[in-house]
């Protein structure tokens, strides 16, 4: 499981490890591990001369780059350090880099001709390390540095970004100005939300973590009453973890055993949607799939196995999970299938058009006894919270745990980097917290009133397993039809909806391998995602 953590925690991580290492220990790591990062990138093509600019700020993370720096040029790099706060700089960092031979310039808001200085080493460097600014930076990048940034994008430098990219926000990924875009972003200690959540995961590149020593004490901070506390503010899933959870079948198990999923999907406008949430649900590890709507025979015609009902949801027979809203249409047989659907006393997946008949109604908590989950794009997203879309995207994370909040569910929000949260803990900071787990969906809808947005006491995931190529039609009913099968083999929700974004993405770049895809594509490369997950819990 890869973790990450709010800026506070890791301060207060750094801080109690500090209290027992020699002092510069924590920097010295930091840097140890950012130059072997350069010395690999710069290696293929040689490191003796190899043209090389730090731009460093006037905090920590431009002593970080100045070390690394002085590791480059101790090789035989030739390196040029820009300081963007020269009265300000690390006296350590600058120190070591000048008895190395490093060069340095004056690039400060009061230095003249700045531009025409650095524009010969930048245009001339093959790496460009950031270390303008790192978790202590606050809003987009100042002038003195974003003038810089045509530069550097002209230069054609690989780009490594010193802990975060420049102008990222660590905690959100919200990016509100000039950020420096990195190939390859080296961070410290424990990844940083804004790595791995959108927009910020697309500024970082890829993002390689360095192992100072926090992981033990981000541990007992998370289990002590003092300080930030509270576990990782990220969760993010590996091949191990979901081989972990996924659903086997026992030698005494029948198809029952396994769960039935049923379908409130399609419409004779979309009957594509329900065959397709359909494709995904055959491919989830229930036991049978159960359609209940208008367009069986399409269904049917697709998939032979599953039990058609050719009325509503009630009627249908028992299932251990409902998904609805896959192209079912916002009409009154659309709404009475959703009233069906939420009457039941199983876990309900809602997505599509299910989500823009409740958006009709407007933000009220769902009072159900079984959890419920919401799977909404963006766009469904702002719908729900009658915000803008623009907005959502800014801050995927913050609007995913309003959402939760203001209807007491379980949240899967689909994007690049697809997040999962589950609604707060009832009583907030102090509440029974992530022990609540995933079934506390009612009580969720209590805290929301006090508060929106305290990630703290409750599981986020983040799925990084996606491609672009997924965004395409129908590739979400087919993630709902599969989450709402592992609901209904007997996964608690938000490990559902995790393990189902997981196997979707990653069934997604198997469909692609680099080319177009199609939604039914995706649906066939599930079991061979499966196994690719389930192969490393077997060996
Ligand atoms: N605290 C520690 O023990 C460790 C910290 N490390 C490094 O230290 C960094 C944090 O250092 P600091 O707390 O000094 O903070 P930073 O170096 O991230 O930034 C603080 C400085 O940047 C300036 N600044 C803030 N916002 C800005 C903006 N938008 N544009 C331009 N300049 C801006 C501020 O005036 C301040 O001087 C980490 O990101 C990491 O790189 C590592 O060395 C590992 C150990
Ligand atoms: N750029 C992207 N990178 C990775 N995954 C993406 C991207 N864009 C969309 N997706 C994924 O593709 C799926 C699209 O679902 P959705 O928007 O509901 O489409 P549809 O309604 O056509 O089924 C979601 O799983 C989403 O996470
Ligand atoms: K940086």
């Amino acid at each position: 499981m890869r973790t990450a953590h709010r800026v506070e925690q890791v301060r207060a991580a750094e801080a109690a490890l500090m209290r027992r290492l020699p002092d510069g220990e924590l920097m010295r790591r930091a840097a140890t591990g950012l130059a072997a990062v350069c010395l690999e990138l710069l290696s293929p093509a040689g490191v003796y001369g190899a043209p090389v600019v730090v731009l460093a700020g006037s905090g920590d993370n431009g002593g970080d780059a100045l070390f690394a720096g002085a590791r480059l040029a101790g090789r035989g790099a030739a390196v040029t350090a820009v300081l963007l706060s020269p009265r300000r700089t690390h006296p350590g960092g600058l120190a070591a880099l000048r008895a190395a031979g490093g060069r340095v310039l004056h690039a400060g808001p009061d230095d003249a001709d700045v531009l025409e200085r650095v524009a010969v080493p930048l245009s001339r460097a093959r790496l460009v390390l950031d270390g303008i600014v790192g978790i202590g930076g606050r809003g987009g990048l100042r002038p003195e540095a974003a003038r810089l940034l045509p530069l550097v994008e002209a230069s054609g430098a690989t780009v490594v970004a010193v802990d975060l990219p420049s102008g990222l926000d660590a905690d959100t990924g919200r990016v509100s100005g000039p950020v420096l875009r990195a190939h390859l972003t080296v961070t410290f200690g424990t990844h940083k939300p804004g790595l791995l959540l959108s927009p910020g995961a697309g500024v970082a590149g890829t993002v390689h973590l360095v192992d100072i020593g926090l992981g033990p004490e981000l541990a007992r901070l998370a289990g002590g009453p003092d300080g930030p506390g509270g576990g990782p503010a990220l969760y993010c899933l590996q091949h191990a973890d979901v081989a972990a959870v996924l659903p086997v079948p026992g030698r005494d198990t029948d198809k029952y055993g396994r769960g039935v999923v049923g379908l409130a999907a399609g419409s004779e406008r979309y009957p594509g949607a329900a065959v397709l949430a359909v494709s995904g649900a055959v491919r989830s590890g229930a036991g049978a799939v159960r359609y209940a709507g208008s367009v069986a025979d399409a269904v049917l015609a697709a998939h032979p196995e599953v039990l058609v009902h050719r009325g509503g949801p009630r009627e249908a027979g028992r299932v251990q999970a409902w998904v609805v809203g896959p192209g079912l249409g916002t009409g009154s047989a659309g709404e009475e299938a959703l009233g069906e659907v939420l009457a039941s006393d199983v876990p309900v997946l809602v997505d599509a058009d299910g989500l823009g008949l409740l958006a009709a109604r407007g933000p009220e908590p769902l009072y159900r006894d079984a959890p419920t989950l919401f799977t909404p794009h963006a766009g469904e997203a702002a719908r729900l919270l009658g915000v803008e879309r623009a907005a959502v995207e800014a801050e995927p994370l913050a609007h995913a745990l309003r959402l939760a909040d203001a209807y007491g569910v379980t949240v899967l929000l689909k994007g690049d980097r697809t997040i999962i949260t589950e609604p707060a803990a009832p009583g907030g900071a102090e509440g029974l917290g992530r022990a609540q787990g995933p079934g506390g969906d009612g009580a969720g809808a209590e805290a929301g009133r006090g508060g929106a947005g305290d990630a703290r006491e409750r599981r986020v995931f983040v799925n990084t397993t996606g491609t672009g190529w997924l965004a395409t039609a129908g590739s979400g009913d087919v993630l709902a039809g599969l989450v709402g099968g592992l609901l209904a083999a007997g996964l608690p929700v938000v490990e559902a909806a995790a393990v189902g974004a997981y196997l979707h993405g990653l069934a997604g770049r198997l469909a692609a391998s680099g080319a177009p895809t199609t939604a039914p594509d995706v649906a066939r490369a599930l079991p061979e995602a499966w196994r690719q997950v389930a192969s490393t819990a077997t060996g």
